[in-house]
């Protein structure tokens, strides 16, 4: 999954490896720095001294410590402490340019990485990461990267990386957990699945019931589709095949009438959970969202998980938004990952729409789900 973006970050990595790797200049005249010189020098504009007279004015002027540049992690001057416990060694100048950039200084204006930085912002748009995403890594690699005047001990390509990583992290989120989110509410958790026609809700409920019954849930579904010819036949050969109670009523009927009994079922039996199906439906067709809303009123879900594929690219995320404003999202499942090279909804639709995702469909096995985390995500496209 993702591998179009995958190939396509490894190149602009190593672009603004490149670039670092250009701009990271020898300390062959500076003096040694220990731990006790906790100094750091303040960014520089960009036609103001090199790094090195920087270092020595900061040292001999005791300039006070500059603004972490990013939030969450450790700060400049932390890093300055810890990356210099070790004295430097002066070297010949063979050794010097051997050692690579691990005994430089590393120092970037916004200028040095701009190019780089626009290859990334396209690489994105192309693979439909949303605008605004697309501009929040940007933001979080400039941070990162420029301005900071420090010693490195690592490949540029592992700087890169890692800000990339820290970029990434900040717009996936966190997911939701559902077992835990199960274990920790009353039972039954109702939960609701909305979302296109095609897009695979029906297999991907198939999909949750089957991963709930492996940790133990017991669940219901409620064939809430009553609306698309075969939809309760295609649910009932699920729900057999993984062996899981389905509540259905004759097609037609009122959806909400059938996950009503479903609800009332789950609670006679002290079943933990309910997954209603609805049927697919578009957005703008307002008496379909009208009816989705009746089912909200009458089942009161504690979960909607809004159902799209990954390969819908940005229409995906766009249609989640407006079904999030108009009957709600508590968090998002999208299908066919696996078929989807670019990765774009996967990394935006969180941010998007300030709601998890919580599951990827990587196939058409009923195995083939996989609960969202960042890190599941960030190995597939950083992953080398
Ligand atoms: N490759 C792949 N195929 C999937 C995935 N999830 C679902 N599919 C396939 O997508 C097709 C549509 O899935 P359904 O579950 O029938 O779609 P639906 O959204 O319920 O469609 P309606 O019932 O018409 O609303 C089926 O052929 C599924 O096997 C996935 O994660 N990966």
């Amino acid at each position: 999954m993702f591998e179009g973006l995958r190939n396509k970050l490894r190149d602009v990595r190593n672009r603004l490896g490149a670039s670092i790797e250009e701009h990271a200049r020898p300390l062959d005249d500076s003096p040694s720095v220990t731990a006790s010189d906790e100094i750091i020098a303040p960014a520089p504009a960009e036609d103001s001294a090199p790094a090195d007279t920087l270092l020595h004015e900061a040292i001999s002027d005791d300039i006070p410590p500059a603004p972490a540049p990013e939030k969450g992690g450790a700060s400049a001057k932390q890093r300055w402490s810890e990356e210099t416990e070790q004295p430097v060694q002066k070297a010949g100048f063979f050794q010097k340019f051997k050692t690579l950039v691990t005994e430089r200084e590393f120092i970037l204006t916004e200028k040095d990485v701009a190019d780089p930085l626009f290859d990334l912002e396209m690489v994105l748009l192309e693979s439909d990461v949303a605008l605004p995403v697309t501009d929040a890594i940007i933001a979080h690699m400039k941070a990162s990267l420029v301005g900071t005047n420090r010693k490195i001990r690592q490949d540029p390509g592992k700087i890169v990386s890692d800000a990339l990583r820290d970029a990434l992290r900040e717009v996936l989120g966190e997911g939701l957990d559902i077992s835990a989110y199960i274990r920790s509410h009353e039972r039954p958790v109702k939960i609701l699945f909305t979302g296109v026609n095609g897009t695979g809700k029906t297999t991907s409920i198939a999909k949750v019931a089957d991963l709930l019954k492996r940790e133990g849930f017991s669940v219901v579904i409620g064939a809430g589709d009553t609306y698309r010819a075969g939809a309760i036949e295609q649910i009932q050969v699920h729900a057999d095949r993984i062996g899981v109670r389905l509540i259905h009523h004759q097609e037609g009927a009122d959806p909400s009438a059938v996950l009503f009994d479903t609800v009332e079922y789950a609670r006679a039996h002290q079943m933990d959970v309910v997954l209603a199906d609805t049927a697919g439906r578009f957005h703008n067709r307002a008496n379909l969202m009208s009816q989705l809303e009746k089912i909200r009123r009458v089942i009161k879900p504690d979960l909607i998980l809004y159902v799209d594929e990954a390969t819908a690219g940005n229409d995906a995320v766009v249609r989640a938004a407006e079904f999030d404003r108009t009957v709600g999202a508590d968090g998002v499942i999208l299908t066919k990952a696996d078929m989807d090279p670019k990765g774009g909804a996967a990394i935006s639709i969180a941010y998007t729409i300030g709601k998890p995702l919580v599951f990827l469909g990587v196939g058409q096995e009923y195995s083939d789900i996989q609960p969202f985390t960042p890190d599941l995500i960030l190995n597939e496209i950083l992953g080398d």
